[in-house]
């Protein structure tokens, strides 16, 4: 079986008294869409801050590509190939969607934020920033302003961010969350193809796009990664209907 690109061995983070991750293991092959599912307060964001940097595990270590990153902070895992789609709230919403783009580019040039005016004009970093944009199909709306774009239509743009960085993989915080069933539908179909670009680590509470996308699913309860397997073995585990799917109705 092919390395994975991302693994976690034994992460564990406590906030006093609470266990917020008891030891998460698991592992994102190449070409794979791993999805992270549990109900909320299960510690999902908590195992995403760890793997992206924001937050330091007490126990536990972080791979990616082989290379221990647990001592990296974001900026760096970022640079070694952690592709975390960002927040809404970070795109410039003022800003034109190629403008937001080449910000992503200029990160990853590495120059100084202060140079961004005159990076604008800089050929090489338009001409990345264009190829991500049409990656993701968003080639017709260069110049739109960001605030006009779809709620869809942002998500394609933080994926076309991040992808300016050259992900190995990608890591997705909840991206159906405000999306209507025509527009997760649409990002269902727009992540299916993005797996061709590098795999993901996908957390999300749509269950319809969670079974329509995953080639595995881990389920977390308090902490705990209680099974991982295929939709199928999931869907049928008595131990995941009753700790969490049954919730559901
Ligand atoms: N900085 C913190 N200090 C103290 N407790 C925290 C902190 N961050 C998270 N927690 C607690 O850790 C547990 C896991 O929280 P986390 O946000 O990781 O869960 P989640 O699965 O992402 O939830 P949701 O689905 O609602 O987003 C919760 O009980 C939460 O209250």
């Amino acid at each position: 079986m092919a390395d994975p690109v991302l693994s976690t061995d034994g992460l564990t983070k406590r906030f006093g008294a609470l266990t917020a991750s008891d030891g998460i293991s698991l592992d994102v092959r190449p070409g794979e869409i791993h999805a992270v599912i549990g109900p909320n307060g299960a510690g999902k964001s908590t195992l995403i801050h760890q793997i992206c940097g924001g937050l330091r595990p007490d126990h536990g270590r972080v791979h990616l590509l082989g290379q221990d990153v647990t001592a990296l902070n974001t900026a760096a895992r970022a640079r070694a190939g952690l592709g975390r789609t960002f927040q809404i709230s970070a795109l410039a919403m003022e800003d034109s969607v190629l403008q937001n783009a080449m910000l992503g580019a200029l990160g990853r040039s590495g120059r100084p934020w202060r140079f961004f005016g005159r990076a604008l004009g800089d050929a090489d970093l338009r001409a990345r920033a264009e190829d991500c944009l049409a990656r993701v199909g968003l080639a017709d709306h260069l110049h739109a302003r960001t605030a006009t774009l779809s709620h869809g239509q942002r998500r394609q743009l933080e994926v076309a961010v991040a992808l300016t960085l050259e992900p190995r993989i990608f890591i997705m915080d909840e991206p159906m969350a405000g999306l209507g069933s025509d527009g997760s539908a649409k990002l269902t179909r727009f992540l299916d193809r993005l797996r061709e670009e590098a795999p993901i680590l996908l957390v999300e509470h749509d269950m319809d796009a969670v079974f329509a996308l995953a080639d595995r699913v881990s389920v977390l309860v308090y902490g705990r990664v209680i099974a991982t397997g295929t939709v199928a073995e999931i869907r049928s585990s008595a131990e995941v209907r009753e700790a969490y799917l049954g919730e559901e109705g």
